[in-house]
């Protein structure tokens, strides 16, 4: 196989050469690798070893005694980087024959052939075999064909990114309802819909093995969602966790919208603001995306280290950070286009919130997104306000 050498932090790689028409897809390369997603295996790097060190404090182990699978390997960059620059015992899976040899390669040229294992096959047979401390699922598009598997592999964390954005926004709807046994809407705020419907398949995924879900980072960029879930056995914590799935009713006529817990729940079929019908999103995770500790650590990870994607990955992680844990958000370019008014600057708009009595925050979705638990009715008085 024709290849190129790549760095990312501190590994080296050979991947395959960028395809002639500079579109990349599954099927133009033998072996897939993703420049675009050198931010999220910076951020996989930073969140893991912020992990892993939390682990190996609490439980006094060495950071080489804990168990890391990239279960979808490739290149074997992913894992590599995990081996080397976080210091693991990483495993790392591929069904490609090409990709199982160009991993060797890899390992070999980052000194690693005797520190990482190596394995050819189905990583459903692998994740139902074996037991991992962190398991991560990095797939091309949908996640959900080795949930099942991966819940039944992971004992400490999850990690999981989807790539099948359009299905999982709503944009795709009958591909998101097949994948993902719920449904999404294509709202201003399909990027969190998307986000919350993951990982509301997510937890149902390890509810069933009995594992309950706590996520410490997630977040969503265009081309893809990740998160990163701290996993817990037993049946009252997966009974707790599961209290938090449930339903999104959305007024297309105003966007006024309300949350329902619970997964038979009674939800209003008309805005309580317009008396339009409303649209149902669901089931899907309405409990916090953050931990708001653990990004802290994440964010000491990403300072003490050299990465390519360095600058972009600490403005995600404050704005996650940062954010309020409240499961949609408001766009204020779309508000102020429906009233006929100019936008205000955000932080104006955030301290006029707050000096109402509210609490606001920007979102990582987007720069002119805000979360707050104000009413529409509120948010839209402060906005003609300041017309
Ligand atoms: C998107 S790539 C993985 C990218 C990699 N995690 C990274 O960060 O660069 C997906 C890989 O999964 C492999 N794959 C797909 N289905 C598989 C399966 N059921 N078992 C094992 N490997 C599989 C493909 O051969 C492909 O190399
Ligand atoms: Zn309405």
């Amino acid at each position: 196989m024709k290849t190129r050498t790549i760095q990312e932090g501190g590994t080296r790689a050979l991947v395959p050469p960028v395809p002639d028409d500079g579109q990349l897809s599954i099927s133009s390369a033998s072996v897939f690798y993703n420049p675009e997603m050198e931010l999220n295996r910076d951020l996989s790097v930073a969140s893991i070893a912020a992990f892993s060190q939390i682990m190996s404090s609490r439980r006094h182990l060495e950071m080489s005694e804990i168990t890391y699978v990239d279960a979808l390997s490739a290149s074997g960059i992913r894992g590599l980087r995990i081996a080397k620059e976080v210091g693991l015992n990483v495993t790392l899976n591929d069904w490609s024959e090409e990709a199982y040899t160009l991993i060797k390669e890899n390992a070999a040229i980052n000194d690693l052939t005797d520190k990482v294992r190596i394995c050819l096959g189905n990583a459903n047979a692998l994740l139902h075999k074996e037991r991992y401390n962190i398991v991560d699922i990095d797939p091309f598009g949908s996640p959900t064909t080795y949930l099942d598997a991966a819940s039944s592999s992971v004992i400490n964390m999850l990690a999981v990114t989807a790539t099948d954005t359009a299905p999982l926004c709503g944009a795709h709807l009958n591909s998101g309802i097949r994948k993902y046994s719920a449904v999404p809407l294509n709202v201003e705020y399909h990027s969190e819909m998307g986000l919350r419907i993951m990982l509301g398949m997510i937890a149902r995924d390890l509810a069933r093995h009995e594992k309950a879900m706590h996520p410490m980072f997630c977040h969503a960029t265009r081309h893809y969602v990740r998160a990163y879930l701290e996993v817990k056995k037993g049946a009252n914590k997966t009974d707790k966790c599961l209290k938090d799935l449930g339903f999104i009713a959305h007024c297309t006529k105003c966007t006024a919208r309300s949350v329902h817990y619970g997964m038979a729940v009674h939800i209003p079929e008309k805005c309580e603001l317009c008396g339009e019908e409303t649209s149902i999103a669901g089931p899907l995770w309405l409990g916090p995306l953050h931990n708001r500790e653990f990004c802290d650590s994440v964010l000491v990870q990403l300072t003490n280290r050299e990465l390519g994607k360095k600058e972009y990955a600490v403005k995600i992680v404050e704005l996650c950070r940062n954010e309020l844990d409240i499961p949609t958000f408001y766009d204020q370019h779309l508000l102020t286009k429906k009233l006929g008014i100019s936008a205000m600057p955000m932080e104006e708009l955030l301290k006029e919130l707050t000096g109402d009595g509210f609490k606001a925050s920007r979102t990582h979705f987007s720069g002119t997104s805000f979360k707050t638990n104000a009413g529409l009715k509120e948010i839209l008085d402060i906005l003609r306000r300041f017309r």
